[in-house]
């Protein structure tokens, strides 16, 4: 089968930097794959180039089966791959239904910041989605008053509005207060699988790989440096010393 995503051979250097050195990596329907990885492996340089925001110098991206590399970012949304930041892209001084109903008008091409709650049908939809994330209690709050783990779910709602089969997440749990990251994961892991929509991941918190993701790929300097199930990817020493950090230098087991 098609893989749903099928990137080859990107390459990308930032001057003398390799920032992709030959990525190759395939992504099946229905997966939730992490990316793992010390800071500065690339790991947003490859959110950047699936979803337009950075072209490759070299290689391949498909889309079930379509080459979307060199396309604008918008134009691989309207394909069906959308994405969250590290740092939430929010009208900070708008509402959440604000903020969700204006990612559902513009979903339907309408792009205007003028008041897309005037339509019933954009702002119906969008209470949905803000109570499928468990939201509905901050629907009147202001973008700019919300804590962090309020603020990446909005993110992420607004990502989904967007009805993708792809969504590629960068960090969404960093800032996000401790006792509270677990619950805005499981939040965000049943919205995307009732809504059927494959996830990509760049997280850098060991429990929530090991507990969501069905495949953890292993950034290291622009390359992948080790691809599989989380309870083999996890308990690599290699991994471990390199990325989780566990491991003394030339340790082989896991420190205490
Ligand atoms: N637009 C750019 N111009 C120049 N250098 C860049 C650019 N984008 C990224 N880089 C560099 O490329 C390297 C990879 O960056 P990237 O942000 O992809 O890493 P990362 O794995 O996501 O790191 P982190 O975990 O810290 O977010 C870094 O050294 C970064 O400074």
């Amino acid at each position: 089968m098609t893989p749903l995503l099928q990137a080859k051979g990107l390459r990308l250097a930032f001057g003398g930097l390799k920032a992709a050195d030959g990525i190759d990596l395939d992504v099946e329907a229905g997966e939730f794959l992490a990316i793992i990885g010390p800071n500065g492996a690339g790991k947003t340089t490859f959110i950047n180039m699936t979803t337009g925001y950075l072209k490759p110098q070299g290689g391949s991206i498909a889309f079930e089966g379509k080459p979307i590399l060199g396309l604008s970012p918008r134009r691989i949304v309207g394909l069906g791959v959308a994405r969250s930041f590290q740092l939430p892209q929010l009208f900070t001084e708008h509402t959440v239904l604000q903020n969700v109903a204006l990612a559902v008008a513009a979903r339907e091409g309408v792009w205007s910041v003028l008041n897309p709650l005037l339509r019933p049908r954009f702002r119906d939809e969008a209470e949905e989605l803000i109570s499928r994330f468990g939201l509905a209690r901050i629907t009147d709050v202001r973008a700019d008053a919300l804590n962090e783990g309020a603020r990446k779910l909005v993110d992420i709602a607004m990502a989904v509005a967007l009805r993708p089969r792809l969504l590629l997440m960068d960090e969404p749990t960093s800032g996000v207060a401790a006792a509270e990251k677990m619950g805005i994961v499981e939040t965000l892991v049943r919205v995307l699988r009732e809504a059927g929509v494959t996830a990509v991941f760049v997280e850098h918190d060991m429990e929530v790989v090991g507990r969501f993701a069905d495949r953890v790929a292993v950034w290291g300097q622009g390359r992948i440096a080790a691809l599989g199930p989380p309870a083999r990817i996890l308990n690599d020493p290699e991994v471990q010393r390199t990325v989780i950090g566990t491991l003394p230098p030339g340790g082989t087991h896991a420190a205490a």
